[in-house]
């Protein structure tokens, strides 16, 4: 059984859509952020203002590399997973990497206190001018995030069939 990447921006709705997949087609569901702040026992946010982001990167792909030894499973990365072409060299080997797009006015709408990269909306522009190639440049399948849950989820169950 092969993996299911999500990928995408910052409150894309990559943890939401992976945890309702995850109850829809029974593969385990693991968010690499949380997965990451379990393992390590603090806070992203924390990790980046005490260590800084470079470390922070360290330990993602660390994770990755961890998560990608299963199989069958759903992982929903961080938003700045992409960044590293070793990350996606990691979760391509046995995973199928999907693309949520969501429009950065409903992005923008969210809450966004625990991003550390958004406490300044205008980074938000910045980020995804800097990352929208990549995010199309690693997916094997992009999903347009512009309905309600329900729908989304069908549009990813039928964008798997046969693949998976
Ligand atoms: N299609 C949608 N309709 C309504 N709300 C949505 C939709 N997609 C995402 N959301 C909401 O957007 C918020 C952010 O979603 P979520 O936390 O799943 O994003 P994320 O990609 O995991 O973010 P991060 O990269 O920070 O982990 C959540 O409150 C979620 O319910
Ligand atoms: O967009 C990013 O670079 C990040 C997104 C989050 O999911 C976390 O992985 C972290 O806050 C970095
Ligand atoms: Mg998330």
């Amino acid at each position: 059984m092969k993996n299911i990447i999500l990928i995408g921006m910052p409150a894309c709705g990559k943890s939401t859509i992976g945890s309702l997949l995850s109850n829809e087609i029974n593969f385990e569901f693991y968010d690499a952020d949380k997965y990451l702040e379990e393992c390590e026992n603090r806070e992203i946010s924390d990790i980046f203002s005490e260590d800084g982001e470079d470390y922070f990167r360290e330990l993602e792909t660390k994770y990755l590399e961890e998560l990608s030894k299963k199989d069958g499973i759903i992982i929903s990365t961080g938003g700045g997973a992409v960044k590293k072409e070793k990350n996606m060299e990691i979760v391509k080997k046995n995973g199928i990497v999907i693309f949520l797009n969501r429009k950065l006015e409903n992005i923008a709408k969210e809450n966004h206190e625990a991003r550390p990269l958004l406490k300044n909306l205008n980074n938000l522009k910045k980020l995804y001018d800097e990352r929208i190639k990549l995010y199309h440049k690693y997916s094997d399948i992009v999903v347009e995030n512009d309905d309600n849950m329900e729908v989304i989820i069908n549009r990813i169950v039928m964008a798997l069939k046969g693949k998976i």
